[in-house]
């Protein structure tokens, strides 16, 4: 019986090192693979098994930035390759690399390492998902920004960004440093409920506490995803379980997920009571009921979509993950506009040209507020410059559906065509696209007349993409270039911005990166209150 005994566990010792022989030599097999498909391109030599490449960036937070500018500079700006754990990446910055890839319609997944974190803070919606359920959620939420309903919005956007211009001249005192973000927050956040939920608020059940909560509750999502990028461990699903961040996420979760449900039942109320109206009344049509105090039609926002016909393109739970997603986007409005106030703030003739043009505009009689905003030719530029030089959404990534041959690459043995293999996953750095020399002259110089037409004749189109571009483009851009204009202008009309502590100078802003973009120290500007009362026509 021993006898027998032992023979077996020699017999199990026996194939288990042999298992694990075999399940080596793959592994070795396999990593040499990407090493040689890798090769051409510079990087990192040293990968460590689980960890990667990743002691060349470990460092503090409050410098990922600008050591990240760092080792790209070293390795001459166009690729850097390295292992996040056991994936590899291809770093890419060249306008030809990346058109090549984000206008093919094979590489439109998005890597779960990077969004299933960032999915704590954005939700399952559009942004993270893949696959076919990613193009069903995209047809869906077309229409919701379809041009036709975008000249709705720019009366609310309009109205909100009077308001908030008007309530931050009135609690911030003239000529105090303060910091423009935390502004910003309530104005993007009830302009999305209004715009694509159709609820204009005062609602006791979606302000107040519940509110309060909810926007506590998202900060805390988005200080999570901060925390998983700075501990690049955590970004192992498995790892942050453990972590004492799991169960700070799944209450930020629920918080989040309750106050989304509230949004869902209060229009679904809203939807009941409308078509009853309708029916009391005999109406087939919408009524002048559907119209909104500036006397627009509601219909049509996106929850009047998906919630009112009869049809179901999303379920419940999908829904709710789309209103986290168009509720937690506006975070990139938000971020935007706070770069803006301090570039205006930087540059006093830009300042004056815009304000000059929003005057102008505001003293021509009879506009539509579309037609407003899209005569602020100037405004526009300035914004095009701002996300040019601080592009909000930084960094983003894909994985190759299919092998995909870069073409003119240059390798580390000169210019040449490469394959990269299907898998690999790819970074995009739209932060250093934007300072390419060859398409940006003198990168770091604020002009806004980077933009003029004759300007951007023969300039490489993916040499500008902060709103990405291709299939999986943003899906907001010209609602966010819209909201984004009209607080612009309802800003230049009634305060004068001059630099804050800490941002008097455009090259000493402490530029850094956690989900987004931000400056260290916060976007600190100081305001003059303008004598203004002339933009009545603004107002319908
Ligand atoms: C300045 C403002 C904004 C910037 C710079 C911006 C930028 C971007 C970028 C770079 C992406 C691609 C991200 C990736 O591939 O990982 C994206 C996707 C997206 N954006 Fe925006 N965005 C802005 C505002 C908005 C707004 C206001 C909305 C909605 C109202 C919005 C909705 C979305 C959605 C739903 C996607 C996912 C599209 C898809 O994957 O099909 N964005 N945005």
């Amino acid at each position: 019986m021993g006898l027998v005994s032992e023979a077996l566990w020699g017999c199990a010792a026996c194939s288990l090192a042999v298992w694990l022989a075999l399940a080596l030599a793959r592994y070795v097999r396999w990593r040499l693979y990407w090493h040689r498909a890798l090769s051409p391109f510079p990087g990192p030599r040293v990968s460590l098994p689980l960890l990667g490449t990743l002691l060349y960036i470990v460092g503090p937070m409050s410098t990922v930035l600008r050591r990240g500018l760092r080792l790209m500079e070293g390795y001459g700006n166009e690729y850097i390759t390295f292992w996040l754990g056991e994936r590899p990446w291809l770093h890419i910055i060249r306008p030809e690399d990346v058109e090549g890839l984000l206008s093919s319609s094979k590489h439109l997944h998005k890597p779960d390492i990077v969004y299933g974190p960032v999915s704590g803070f954005f939700g399952r919606g559009l942004i993270t998902i893949n696959g076919d359920a990613w193009r069903r959620h995209r047809r869906v939420l077309t229409p919701a920004f379809h041009f036709a309903v975008l000249e709705r919005y720019s009366g609310i956007f309009t109205r909100r960004a009077e308001a908030f211009a008007k309530g931050l001249a009135s609690v911030e005192a003239e000529g105090r440093s303060f910091d423009f973000m935390p502004h910003i927050g309530a104005f993007v956040t009830d302009t999305v409920m209004e715009t694509a939920f159709g609820l204009v608020g005062g609602d006791e059940d979606l302000e107040g506490k519940e509110k309060a909560d909810f926007i506590q509750a998202t900060d805390r999502a988005f200080q999570i995803i901060a925390g998983r990028v700075i501990q690049p461990w955590l970004m192992v699903e498995s790892l942050f379980r453990l972590s004492p961040y799991a169960a700070q996420q799944r209450q930020a979760d629920k918080v989040i997920n309750q106050y989304a449900s509230r949004v869902i039942d209060k229009k679904r109320r809203q939807i009941i009571e409308r078509k009853r109206n309708q029916l009391d009344s005999g109406a087939e049509q919408e009524n002048d009921d559907d119209k909104d105090d500036i006397g627009i039609r509601k219909k049509l926002t996106f929850l009047d979509l998906v919630l009112g016909q009869d049809t179901d393109a999303l379920s419940d739970q999908e829904v709710l993950e789309e209103v986290r997603t168009l509720i937690a986007v506006q975070q990139t409005s938000a971020s935007t506009l706070s770069f803006a106030a301090v570039c205006l703030a930087l540059h006093p003739e830009a300042q004056r040209l815009a304000r000059e043009e929003v005057l102008a505009v505001d003293a021509v009689e009879g506009l539509e507020p579309l037609e407003r905003l899209n005569r602020l030719k100037y405004v526009e530029r300035f914004l095009k410059e701002v996300l040019r030089l601080y592009p909000i959404t930084a960094i983003f990534s894909r994985t190759l559906g299919e092998d995909h041959v870069l073409h003119n690459a240059k390798t580390k043995t000169g210019t040449r065509s490469v394959t990269l293999p299907a898998g690999l996953g790819i970074t995009f750095f739209v932060y250093q696209t934007h300072r390419d020399p060859r398409h940006w002259p003198e990168p770091e110089r604020f002009d806004p007349d980077r933009f003029l037409p004759e300007q951007c004749a023969g300039r490489h189109p993916y040499a500008y993409v902060p709103f990405s571009a291709g299939p999986r483009n943003c899906i907001g851009q010209r609602y966010a270039m819209l909201q984004m204009k009209a607080v612009l202008a309802a800003l230049l009309r009634t305060v004068e911005l001059s630099p804050g502590k800490g941002c008097e100078r455009q090259d000493k802003l402490d530029i850094n990166i956690n989900t987004f973009l931000y400056i260290k120290g916060g976007f600190n500007v100081r305001l003059r209150k303008l004598d203004t009362d002339r933009h009545g026509c603004w107002q319908r």
